[in-house]
């Protein structure tokens, strides 16, 4: 099972396929892919890496409980040919790491860094901090936090302009570099999280249904959350783009929903890029489309949308992290 994820190692994404796979799937060890974007992350479903490695899955971030969506992966779900079939929240707690020797010094404090290296999801979700502990440092956004950390390690071997430099990147990053936490849960607010998608490429969805083991993979249903009466917590994701721009456009496909007594539990709007003020509108909800009220909903729906592309009905997969 060849799972691609955003590299290098010690990424948050890294982190979510372990959760994915370690606790709630049943199959075999994944062999990890790392990528360089979260858009190779996607790509590698299609297209074979240099060493001629496909994977069978790939783990995007998709929105954070700060920053709000992923863009990228956001447009991917629409572009490409993939399906989700699990979501996972990961808390996301950043920690600022830097060379074990810069902090050698006896007046080392986080106000000495002069450089900072981060994804810009990473710098945004640490804000306040930065503004109050790092003000005068160059911000630096590199590919993913883990990336990041991984060129400080760099750089304080191979530099020699003696610069005080630091990473915002995982506990786990700061290990995989030999990188030293000076402070931890440095994100703007404690409870800092970010939503996961497991996606697999849409024509692996009909084997998942009649043999999980061609694919792979099992979600084992114990280890997803569950409504109050005991049953899988299912959710839908559906991509609506309107037939075209006039009043209540997005109030007639909201109706579809309310009409059938639908929870929604998410609705973004992400441009058209076609033309200026033209949206398609993301939604989550909950159930199935196997549930008569949903399948009644996405008939109308369809009938109200120009395009209509059903992303997948998954369970989520409960996160043994704190
Ligand atoms: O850079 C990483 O470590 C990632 O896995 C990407 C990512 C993101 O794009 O949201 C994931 C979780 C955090 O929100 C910060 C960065």
């Amino acid at each position: 099972m060849k799972v691609s994820v955003l590299g290098p190692a010690g990424s948050y994404s890294e982190i979510a396929a372990h959760i994915f796979f370690e606790t709630a799937i049943d199959g075999p060890s994944p062999e990890l892919l790392f990528c360089s974007s979260i858009e190779n992350t996607v790509m590698r479903l299609f297209e074979e890496d240099e060493n001629g490695d496909l994977s069978n899955c790939a783990v995007v971030p998709i929105e954070n409980s700060i920053e709000g969506a992923v863009g990228v992966s956001m447009d991917l779900l629409l572009e490409k040919d993939v399906s989700v079939i699990a979501e996972l929240i990961l808390p996301v707690r950043h920690c600022l790491l830097v060379p074990e020797k810069s902090t050698q010094t006896p007046d080392f404090s986080p106000d000495k860094i002069e450089v900072v290296y981060s994804h810009p999801q990473g710098l945004y979700q640490c804000r306040s901090y930065i503004q109050k502990h790092l003000k005068g440092a160059v911000l630096i956004e590199t590919d993913s936090t883990s990336k990041a950390a991984m060129r400080v390690a760099e750089m304080s071997d191979n530099s020699a302009d003696g610069k005080v430099r630091a990473a915002i990147a995982s506990a786990e990053a700061g290990k995989a570099y030999g990188l030293k936490a000076v402070d931890c849960q440095i994100q703007d607010n404690l409870n800092n999280s970010t939503r996961f998608l497991l996606l697999i490429r849409s024509e692996s969805l009909p084997l998942l249904k009649i043999h999980a083991g061609d694919v792979g993979l099992h979600i084992l249903p114990e280890n997803l959350s569950q409504t109050g009466s005991g049953d899988v917590f299912y959710k839908t994701s559906i991509i609506a783009a309107p037939i075209q721009d006039r009043p209540g456009v997005l109030f007639h496909i909201l109706e579809a929903f309310y009409e059938n007594d639908i929870n929604l539990t998410r609705i973004e709007s992400r441009p058209s890029k076609k033309s200026l003020g033209e949206y398609n509108f993301y939604i989550d909800f909950e159930g199935r489309p196997s549930d008569k009220n949903v399948d009644d909903a996405l008939k109308l729906v369809q009938e109200r949308s120009s395009r209509l592309k059903i992303l997948g009905t998954y369970g989520r997969i409960l996160p043994n992290r704190q």
